[in-house]
């Protein structure tokens, strides 16, 4: 059985509009969504922004009510059951968002922040507490010292780890990352997307990765669903979706990545070649031979425009 399942979601929001504002009828931000993430799994939702994943990924959290269709996780449908026992089942899904420097208390320090989860669900004495949250804080890569500081003491990469700490903290079976990377530095973007893989198959974590970037999805996912104005229009393995898409969005978007078209590719590939020997910088190794991403190498604004 499918870890989650979402059969024919809507998801619709009033809307003003016209003459004197008056009520129109609502409009479908989601509309009959289905899709399926098994255990393990990391599934991708991918398309521009305001097409509804984040709207879809709240649904899932059970932030939204539904206009129509069902969420199963493990099989219960998240909106049949009562309030209390859905927060019990949201234990099991946690979330990482798209900005680590609002999504963080600027109030409180790395052990409170991390800790929130712990105390909402598990009573644990301070000592076990502290011997958790020190595990969690070393298990991302900060030291054990840092608990004590505030969100602004850290880099904007850092505090996404904190973020993902604090998600881990109640061993969730679904991890939703919503645009975990995309207001990081390209540099760090990549230090995190490892990480994350790392995490995800350390912990066996179910993903549902949320994200406007084909090539960064591709890394990080098993599938992938193509959103497109509320729609889901196309879903299949990540090879499925970039040597055979069959939607002209998907198309549009494959395209749109120069790496992925072969006649552009190797265009690309020889200017970068080019600047590389001209610069000695890694400018095409953004994925090693296991098709790992390493670090990228800061590029210069000239270099970059040159690359275009
Ligand atoms: N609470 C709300 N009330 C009314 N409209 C909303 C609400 N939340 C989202 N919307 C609208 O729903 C649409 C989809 O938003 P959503 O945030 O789900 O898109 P998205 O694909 O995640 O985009 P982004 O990547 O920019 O966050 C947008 O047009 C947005 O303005």
């Amino acid at each position: 059985m499918p870890l989650l399942q979402l059969h024919d979601v809507t998801v619709q929001f009033p809307e003003k509009g016209g003459f004197l504002k008056r009520t129109i009828p609502p409009r479908s931000v989601v509309d009959q969504v289905s899709f399926q993430i098994f255990q393990g799994e990391v599934y991708g939702l991918v398309g521009e922004s305001g097409c509804g994943k984040s709207t879809t990924a709240r649904a899932i959290m059970g932030l939204n009510s539904l206009a129509n269709g069902q969420i199963l996780f493990q099989g219960d449908d998240l909106y049949q059951m009562s309030r209390a026992s859905r927060k019990l089942r949201m234990k099991d899904i946690q979330m990482i968002f798209q900005d680590p420097y609002s999504s963080l208390n600027p109030r409180k320090n790395v052990w409170n922040i991390i800790a929130e989860p712990l105390r909402n669900f598990e009573n644990l004495s301070k000592e076990e507490e502290l011997a958790k949250v020190q595990e969690l804080v070393e298990r991302v890569g900060l030291n054990a010292e840092s608990i004590y500081q505030y969100p602004h003491q850290f880099s904007g990469g850092q505090r996404q780890r904190i973020g993902i700490a604090r998600a881990l903290a109640l061993r969730p079976q679904l991890l939703i990352a919503d645009e975990p990377v995309s207001a990081l530095d390209v540099s760090v973007q990549a230090q995190v997307l490892n990480f994350m893989k790392d995490i995800q198959e350390e912990f066996e974590l179910t993903v549902l990765f949320i994200s406007h970037d084909l090539g960064i999805v591709r890394h990080m996912c098993d599938r992938i669903g193509i959103m497109y104005k509320g729609r889901l229009v196309e879903e299949g393995t990540v090879e499925d979706i970039y040597e055979r898409p069959s939607h002209l969005y998907t198309k549009r978007l494959v395209a749109a990545m120069p790496e992925l078209n072969p006649e552009k590719r190797s265009e690309k590939v020889k200017q970068r070649r080019q600047i590389n020997e001209q610069y000695e910088l890694a400018a095409d190794q953004f994925f090693d031979s296991s098709g790992r991403i390493i670090e990228l190498r800061k590029i210069s604004d000239t270099h970059r425009a040159a690359l275009k």
